[in-house]
Order: C-alpha cells, then sequence, then structure tokens
C-alpha cells in the first residue's frame, strides 16, 4: 500500500456566458441560438464540455429574455452537472461577475470561461487549458496572428504594424477560480475578456495554441462559415 496521501479530486468549472444581444449580428433571435446545420452554437460547445469527464460543473449565463431560446437550446440533456442558469448583465463582464457568483457555493479550483458564441471549440482545447492550469494561475487560447498589419485612414493604408508578438484572443480562458473572482471583484469598467481582468490585477497568464475552427460568431457571415465549416467544406477550412 502507498503511503502518499490521496489527492482531492479538483474541482473544474466551465462558465458559458451566452447572455449578448449580438448587435452586430443584428438578428431577432441572437446568434447563439440561431440553428448551425439545425443545432445552435450554445448547444454545440456545451456538449462539447459536458462530454469531457474532467468537467465537474457548467454554470450558464442567459438573458432574461432569452429563458425559451434557452429551454429549447438544452432539450433532451440530463446531466447533473449542468446548474440552473444564471442572469447576466449588460456586459460581457458583468455577465461573467454573475456567473462567478453563482459558481462560488460549488468552490470550484478553477474554471474554463467560454463564449456561447464560439459553437467549435475542441476538447483539446479545453484539455490544453486545463493541463496548464495545475502550473499556472491563468492560461487562455489564441492565435498567433500571420498577416501582415497596416493602420489605415479609411481605406487607405498608411503605415505597416509589426506583428511579432502579437495573438488573436479565444476562449476558454481559464483561471485559478480565487483568481478571477477577486479580480472581478476588484475591475472597474469594461473589458473585452478575462485576460485584461486579470492582468489589471498583474496575474501572469499563459498561452495555449487556439484553433482557427474555434471561431466566434459575430456577423452573418460567420453563420455562413460556421454552416460551411459544419458541411466540412475543406477549402474554407484551408483558407482560414
Ligand atoms: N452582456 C453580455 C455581452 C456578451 N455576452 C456573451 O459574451 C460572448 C462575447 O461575444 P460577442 O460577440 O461580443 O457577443 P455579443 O455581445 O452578443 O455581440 P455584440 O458585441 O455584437 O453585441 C457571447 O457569447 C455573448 O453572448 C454576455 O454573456 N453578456
Ligand atoms: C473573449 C473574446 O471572445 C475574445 O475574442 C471576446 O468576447 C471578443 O469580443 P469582441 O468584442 O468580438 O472582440
Amino acid at each position: 500500500m502507498s503511503d502518499s496521501p490521496v489527492q482531492p479530486k479538483k474541482v473544474t468549472a466551465i462558465l458559458i456566458v451566452a447572455a449578448g444581444r449580438g448587435r452586430r449580428f443584428g438578428s431577432d433571435v441572437p446568434k447563439q441560438y440561431l440553428p448551425i446545420a439545425g443545432i445552435c452554437a450554445f448547444r454545440r460547445c456545451l456538449d462539447t464540455f459536458l462530454d469531457l469527464a474532467e468537467v465537474s460543473c457548467i454554470q450558464t449565463v442567459i438573458h432574461r429574455d432569452d429563458q425559451q431560446a434557452y429551454a429549447q437550446a438544452i432539450e433532451g440533456l440530463n446531466d447533473s452537472r449542468l446548474l440552473p442558469a444564471s442572469f447576466g448583465g449588460e456586459t460581457r463582464v458583468e455577465s461573467v461577475l454573475n456567473g462567478l457568483t453563482a459558481l462560488a457555493d460549488h468552490k470550484p479550483d478553477t474554471v474554463l470561461v467560454h463564449d456561447g458564441a464560439r459553437a467549435f471549440v475542441t476538447q483539446r482545447i479545453v484539455r490544453d487549458v486545463m493541463a496548464e492550469l495545475m502550473q499556472s494561475d491563468a492560461a487562455f487560447a489564441a492565435l498567433p496572428v500571420v498577416d501582415a498589419l497596416w493602420r489605415a485612414e479609411g481605406d487607405r493604408a498608411t503605415s505597416p504594424v509589426a506583428r511579432d508578438g502579437l495573438w488573436r484572443a479565444q476562449t476558454p480562458q481559464g483561471f485559478r477560480f480565487d483568481v478571477l473572482r477577486e479580480a472581478h471583484l476588484a475591475y472597474q469598467g469594461d473589458a473585452a475578456d478575462d485576460v485584461e481582468i486579470v492582468r489589471a490585477m498583474g496575474t501572469q497568464v499563459k498561452i495555449v495554441c487556439g484553433d482557427p475552427a474555434n471561431f466566434k460568431i459575430t456577423t452573418p457571415d460567420d453563420l455562413q462559415r460556421a454552416e460551411r465549416f459544419v458541411a466540412g467544406d475543406t477549402a474554407d477550412k484551408a483558407q482560414r
């Protein structure tokens, strides 16, 4: 028999924010609930997380006006790890904080925040973020900028911008739960993502390799791209 103490299982929470209005998309039904080959972005990413045994619980954050769309999106699911949804706020920052507040009672060790509008997150990305959190306070998926970058005035290019060291942020963005909650409680104002919020506290954040497939549905073009992606349009995948 081994003398080494038994390590308690880590509690890994997923927080899916889906309370946005999709103003850039501009549809009546919010983009995260629009069907992509019959299954909406929100349900697609939710299923990916539920398929992972490492996930202890999932907190969703939705808009009050979307309760019917949400009920339809989770139809047929019977998994006790899916917690009752919380309501979001005016901004993504507020929605994340509401989700963190709801999760606090579950005492997670770590939390991975994901956009409900990113349909095609992969198990590989989720596992890589989780693995990095074994040794870091924070880690997120991102892709290096590979294109040449130009500053422009209107449609007139003015000066090149160095692309070295630039990354395109994706989600999931993972954190030690206490680190993210403390950072959110101290943070004032808006932020593009949670990395910005913990960086404001000086937390070191590691980058893990994202995936071009893990794009966010922001405009109607993205929904068409998602339809092509599901249809297995390899030309489209190669292009990205
Ligand atoms: N008040 C908000 C704003 C955004 N989100 C979520 O955060 C993610 C960020 O993606 P984004 O494209 O910015 O979503 P929207 O805010 O809906 O889009 P837009 O900015 O075009 O209005 C989405 O899953 C969105 O539902 C949220 O939960 N609560
Ligand atoms: C967290 C994020 O997905 C990073 O790409 C963020 O929500 C992006 O929002 P944006 O307003 O489309 O930049």
